[in-house]
């Protein structure tokens, strides 16, 4: 496609995108659907460049003030992530001779939001908690791509056999440093091809995701309920602790969500899922399980910040009010969710936010009204699952996840056992 062609498309995109009335994920591929001509390469450099001027936003758009002509092709310009030459290409000389000059000023001369790039209720609690310099570090590593997570469905096969089917086809793999089941990739390669994924011998699963599920800890013959099971990352990983054994009920009222299960439960072997659309926490399916499960976890819907490396846009799209809501649902699905757990048996309550507000004020607020559960140290049944390190990654008692600590997304979870 001629240069000027890609960039004026890039540039209705980003239009589109920058709207944030819709996750940017789901804009960019209905945008490809569209576009059916587009070639991988092409379909690359305007997908890359979108996620770019997301996560500087703040910083892009502000430099984008001195042009001229239509501000999505500004920003289109400013945030490219395809080739140098190919957008040289593409520009008048106007534009090359303003887009030298913009990119010729230091990014340290910038204010601190434009060079943190996150919004002010989101930067000040994260500041707060973490200081000065590591806010900075964080921020950093926030605007930074993640790297791909696979977690070894070790019913199939073994992590090092994994990897060796790996490099076979060309691709280096490295164990993940806490998760004994998972193996990192830079870069991303396209592995939904390869036998080793359609034979379900590995998913695609963020480090932290497969240490929630560690933290559970299903053993064989259980009652296991993943309460808020969506597209089912953590049940996939829950059915194979458990040896294709027990009964594990996946719930979720999103019943297209559960529907993306299906295919990934075809491919992992499982046999022991039940998944069930629930019309809200307190079912009637619930009431009828009270107290017979011996391990609950609550993955709950969360404002998802913990997730910024992958989907930037989250940034923008959320809000305190979203995270007020979001925690009243919070507390109502964990308080359901405890009633299942009989005596003896284990609670995760875990999110994949950074906030203080859904994680340790969710936790402390249930331990608060709930004496019959008793917090379990995350360091000490992490390390009975094999997880090295824990200590890493373990605050008073809970798994807390950070991108620029652990190269994970960021997560939270604390446990409990039920002791009547
Ligand atoms: C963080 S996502 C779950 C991700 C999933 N566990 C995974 O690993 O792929 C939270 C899920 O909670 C579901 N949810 C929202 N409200 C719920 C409720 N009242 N009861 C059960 N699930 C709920 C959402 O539909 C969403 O799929």
């Amino acid at each position: 496609m001629h240069p000027n062609a890609l960039l004026e498309l890039c540039a209705e995109l980003i239009a589109v995108v920058n709207k944030l009335d819709a996750p940017a994920d789901s804009t960019v591929s209905a945008f490809f659907r569209q576009h059916k001509n587009l070639g991988q390469r092409e379909r690359a450099s305007l997908a890359e460049t979108v996620y770019a001027l997301l996560r500087e936003r703040v910083k892009f758009q502000n430099l984008a003030q001195s042009g001229s002509g239509p501000m999505p092709r500004r920003l289109a310009m400013l945030a490219w992530r395809g080739s140098d030459s190919f957008l040289r290409a593409a520009l008048s000389p106007m534009e090359q001779q303003w887009l030298t000059q913009v990119q010729a000023i230091s990014v340290e001369s910038l204010a601190p939001r434009l060079r943190h790039n996150l919004p002010d209720w989101l930067a000040e609690p994260l500041r707060e908690r973490l200081g000065e310099e590591e806010f900075w570090r964080l921020a950093a590593a926030l605007n930074e791509p993640a790297p791909l997570d696979l977690r070894v469905n070790t019913l199939k096969l073994k992590r090092e056999d994994a990897q060796a089917e790996l490099a076979a086809a060309g691709i280096d793999a490295v164990p993940t440093p806490y998760s004994p089941l998972g193996l990192r990739i830079d870069g991303k390669p396209a592995i939904n091809k390869l036998a080793l994924f359609t034979s379900g011998g590995v998913e695609v699963q963020d480090e932290g995701s497969q240490l929630l599920a560690l933290l559970l800890a299903p053993k064989r013959g259980e009652m296991v309920v993943d309460f808020c099971a969506g597209a089912g990352g953590k049940t996939l990983a829950l059915g194979a602790a458990m040896r294709n054994t027990g009964r594990l009920y996946a719930f979720d009222v999103s019943g297209h969500r559960l529907d993306a299960l299906k295919p990934r439960l075809a491919r992992s072997g499982l046999s022991n899922v039940y998944p069930a659309q629930i019309a809200h926490e307190r079912d009637d399916r619930i009431k009828r399980l009270a107290g017979k499960i011996d391990r609950v976890l609550v993955d709950a819907p969360c404002s998802g910040l913990g997730t910024l490396r992958r989907n930037p846009d989250l940034k923008w799209r959320q809000s305190p009010q979203a995270v007020t809501e979001l925690q009243a649902k919070q507390r109502a699905i964990l308080a359901s969710a405890a009633r299942l757990v009989k005596p003896g048996g284990r609670l995760v309550y875990a999110t994949c936010s950074l906030l203080d507000a859904e994680n340790e004020v969710i936790a402390a607020e249930f331990a608060a009204a709930s004496p019959d559960f008793v917090p379990l140290d995350a360091a000490e049944a992490l390390s009975k699952a094999q997880v090295e390190r824990s200590g890493e990654f373990v605050e008073n008692g809970a798994l807390r996840l950070w991108p620029h600590r652990n190269a994970t997304d960021g997560f939270f979870a604390a446990a409990w056992e039920r002791t009547a």
